[in-house]
């Protein structure tokens, strides 16, 4: 298990704005929020941890994204974050309210603030996302009780995952699995498409070629760190000192993610392997 890090000097502790921020995802998906934390908050330090020895997530039930999000969120407290963002839809529709109450660490979701985005620029709104997050309803709750004269529709997109986490962005058969996903939200004339899923603002390029052009797409991504800088402010908790490169970790297999890193990040960060088994889980 991880034993010691620059994150552990003195200072993150007895300055808590230097402490790092901590995201997490099952896997690259939360890359994408990563890009966006870098360009909009660049003074502050993260922990990155992605899941991946358990993914994908959006197959799993509650009981298990809870398991695993508690265990993730002991971890990052132990790591001595001052704040976590929940890079992942599926744990945010699922965990987030409940471990909300049970940590206390400030903890951001990425369902409200996309939905927050989706009401502000349509009326007819798609959300493609992962099983998981389409049965929960998380984003049409959301949205209608943010504006509810919109039309909603989700699609469960199963596959989609799986292919990016094993790198067939540019395989001809994940834009045929595209072009069936959003058959149906083009039949219902969407003006809007909320990515409900980290992981699919790597897939971009493909969902724009097949899309309408006048259809607009939501990233929560952009907005969740929106959000993260406002909590930050009002906490008074940003770093104005130079940041700590960020830490990279996983469940699963560190080369295997070092790879995905230079693909998503240009360049190849240094992984550790992080074994929950060794990790006490806090009694809930
Ligand atoms: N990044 C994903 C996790 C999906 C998965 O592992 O299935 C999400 O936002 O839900």
């Amino acid at each position: 298990m991880y034993s010691s890090s620059i994150f552990d000097d003195n200072f993150a502790v007895q300055d808590p704005q230097r402490a790092p921020i901590g995201v997490f995802d099952s896997g690259v998906g939360g890359l994408t929020v990563l890009r966006q934390l870098y360009r909009h908050l660049p003074h502050e330090s993260i922990i990155y941890f992605g899941d991946t020895a358990r993914l994908p997530y959006g197959i799993r039930s509650q009981v298990e994204i809870l398991q695993y999000v508690r265990e993730i969120l002991n971890w990052m407290q132990q790591q001595r974050v001052k704040m976590v963002i929940m890079a992942c839809n599926t744990s945010s529709a699922l965990a987030l309210e409940v471990v909300r109450r049970e940590f206390n660490i400030p903890i951001i979701g990425v369902i409200l603030p996309g939905a927050k985005a989706a009401v502000q620029q349509g009326k007819r709104i798609g959300v493609i996302a992962t099983p998981a997050t389409a049965k929960s309803n998380a984003y049409r709750h959301a949205i209608l009780e943010m504006d509810a004269s919109v039309n909603v529709w989700q699609v469960s997109c199963p596959e989609f995952v799986p292919l990016i986490e094993q790198n067939r962005i540019n395989d001809p058969y994940t834009t045929e699995v595209a072009r069936s996903y959003l058959e149906p939200l083009i039949q219902q004339e969407i003006d809007t498409l909320v990515y409900g899923c980290t992981h699919y603002p790597h897939l971009a390029p493909i969902l724009r070629s097949l899309l309408p052009s006048q259809v607009k797409l939501v990233d929560p991504a952009v907005h969740v760190v929106a959000a993260c800088t406002q909590e930050l402010n009002l906490l008074r908790l940003r770093n104005t000192h130079p940041p700590l490169p960020t830490r990279f970790a996983v469940s699963g297999c560190p080369e295997k993610f070092a790879q995905s890193g230079l693909q998503w990040l240009g360049h190849t960060p240094t992984v550790e392997n992080v074994d929950f088994t060794d990790t006490p889980v806090s009694q809930f």
